[in-house]
């Protein structure tokens, strides 16, 4: 039979029933693939199983943080691993407890990956168009390499950008207040500061180049929530065609784009030639030129190419803009809904005013200085987390990965992640864990600074636990930034660009909000950005 004929003597509910039964086919091949955990390891949700299994994937999307908050109360603060539910296409998480952690940041890359784990759960294949670049940890190793070693340097163009960037997204009027929405306020300065780090002033505030990336980072989080609920048979399908939006993206920001880093790799590539007309070139200071620096030291030649290095920028993008722009917003409404008999926001002030350089830019020095502000944000990360977990790893060796405490081992395939949500409100480890406290770490380090070189010899273990309350550092306790040797590279610059955000909005603006901040809606194992969050903003006749 032809296949018009074959087609027309099929009727649309055997169409149905066909498609049906293809989809329960696909998601028992899921299921089967993933891999079997230790039967000892208890399992939130409905329980072991296929049909839990089933109900369960579509119940991740509202109840995940409500198995991270119940497991860690029940299993992880007794020291047990628990599993959770993920959507079908994607194995159990295990959840491992805070005192296996060091053993779990202990494991080499070779038997639990970071970076096979960040692939699955980012389909990096279909989002960072293509296998080849997404699966070579290259920008990565750069930012690790290059970012805190090049601060120094780097500062001064990104304050230049912040004043710039702030006032244009808050205006200039003295004598009205003007309406923005909280989401859209760090929208629209977060994109254009991260650029001047990653690719220089001539880019930074082009529109169409700044849109097409924050519409990239857009398409990763919709793609990724599409595709984890869709059979993983079908992903080859759903994948390409649901990239073809981050694919026009990332052109219309590479147009403007490419001209840029054409003219710099030519420029740094001759200067490396040896050409006498370069030898006085020296490269700005950003992540395009660590990127051709790190490639002529490595002579990876394939990496020397325009069209390589603007896709390059894009995980990059992705791991720097929305993660500032929600720890932003987040920290900014923790603090205009601080009790305003604390006076917290005329604290900060005070604290930015006996810092600021009496001429020229903020310096990393006196940046150092502002650990009240250092504060405020490392403690509304702790509180507002906007993530139940926020680390992936998956066990890449052959014969699985051996806990030799709990005596089980991981099968290959498994995935593992750290509990940041139960961890960050546990009464035990922070005293009023839900209450924003924004001097919560700098009394402990004002404490410390004003006792006597005597006093802080006799106690040095207490020394070295004040010192790590800064925002950069992490710990088992405070997982922000991740930890171990996976721990974000970019908090360093994070922690500087917040802070002089803020001090320059300080300084220069009255704020307050308007009305109440919505509850935190979760989706899966983030919250789901309040958009709607607004506060009124007027500039001040005078800089405070
Ligand atoms: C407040 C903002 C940010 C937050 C909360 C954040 C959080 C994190 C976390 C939790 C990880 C570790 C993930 C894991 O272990 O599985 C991570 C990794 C990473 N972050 Fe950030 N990040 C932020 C901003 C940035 C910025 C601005 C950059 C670049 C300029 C950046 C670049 C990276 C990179 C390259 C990695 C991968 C490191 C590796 O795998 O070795 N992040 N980030």
């Amino acid at each position: 039979m032809a296949i018009p004929e074959l087609m027309g003597s099929v009727t649309s509910s055997q169409l149905w029933s066909f498609g049906a039964l293809f989809l329960v086919l696909s998601f028992i091949v899921d299921f089967a693939s993933h891999p079997q955990y230790p039967r000892q390891i208890p399992v939130m949700g409905k329980g072991h199983g296929i049909l839990n299994a089933f109900l369960d994937s579509f119940r991740y999307v509202t109840n995940y943080v409500d198995w991270i908050r119940d497991g860690y109360n029940k299993f992880g603060k007794k020291g047990m691993p628990f599993i959770v539910p993920a959507p079908f296409s994607r194995p159990p998480e295990v959840v491992m407890p805070r005192d296996q952690l060091a053993w779990l940041f202990d494991q080499p890359d070779n038997i639990l990956s970071t970076y096979d784990a960040h692939n699955a759960v980012l389909f990096s294949e279909y989002n960072f168009l293509g296998r080849r670049l997404a699966y070579d940890p290259f920008p990565n190793r750069v930012i690790h390499k290059h970012l805190a070693r090049h601060l120094s340097t780097v500062i001064p163009h990104v304050d230049d950008e912040i004043q710039h960037a702030v006032d244009t997204a808050l205006g200039t009027d003295t004598d009205n207040w003007k309406s923005i929405k909280l989401w859209n306020l760090w929208l629209e300065i977060v994109p254009r500061v991260t650029n001047r780090l990653l690719i220089g002033p001539e880019i930074c505030r082009n529109k169409q180049f700044l849109d097409g990336m924050v519409k990239f980072a857009d398409d990763i989080v919709r793609n990724g929530l599409l595709l984890q609920l869709i059979p993983k048979v079908l992903h080859p399908i759903f994948g390409r065609l649901l990239s073809i939006f981050n694919y026009l993206h990332w052109r219309s920001s590479n147009t403007q784009a490419q001209p840029v880093i054409q003219k710099r790799l030519d420029a740094m590539l001759k200067k490396a030639a040896v050409d006498e007309e370069y030898k006085d070139y020296t490269p700005p200071e950003d992540f395009i030129t660590w990127l051709i620096r790190q490639a002529l030291l490595e002579q990876k030649t394939d990496e020397l190419d325009s069209t390589v290095i603007s896709r390059r920028l894009l995980p990059i993008e992705f791991a720097a803009i929305h993660t500032t722009v929600l720890t932003g917003q987040l920290w900014m409404q923790d603090l205009l809904t601080s009790d305003p008999e604390t006076g917290i926001l005329d604290i900060l002030r005070a604290e930015v005013i006996a810092n600021k350089p009496s001429s020229g830019p903020w310096t990393k020095a006196a940046i150092s200085n502002l650990v009240r502000l250092d504060s405020s944000i490392r403690e509304s990360q702790r509180l507002s987390n906007f993530a139940a977990t926020l680390i992936e790893r998956t066990v890449v060796a052959q014969n699985g990965l051996y806990n030799p405490d709990l005596g089980w081992t991981l099968p290959k395939g498994s995935f593992v992640t750290v509990n940041l949500e139960g961890t960050h409100h546990d009464p035990d480890l922070y005293p009023n864990p839900h209450s924003y406290d924004p001097l919560r770490y700098s009394r402990l380090r004002e404490a410390w600074d004003a006792k006597s070189d005597e006093e802080k010899k006799r106690d040095a273990a207490e020394g070295t636990k004040i010192r790590g309350l800064g925002m950069v550092t992490t710990s088992a306790q405070h997982l922000a930034f991740g930890h171990g040797r996976h721990a974000c590279p970019g908090r360093f610059f994070v922690a500087h660009e917040l802070k002089l955000i803020m001090a320059h909005i300080l300084l220069n603006y009255d704020i307050k909000l308007v009305g109440k901040v919505p509850e935190k809606v979760w989706i899966g194992s983030s919250i789901f950005p309040h958009l709607k969050a607004e506060i009124q903003v007027r500039r001040k006749k005078t800089q405070a």
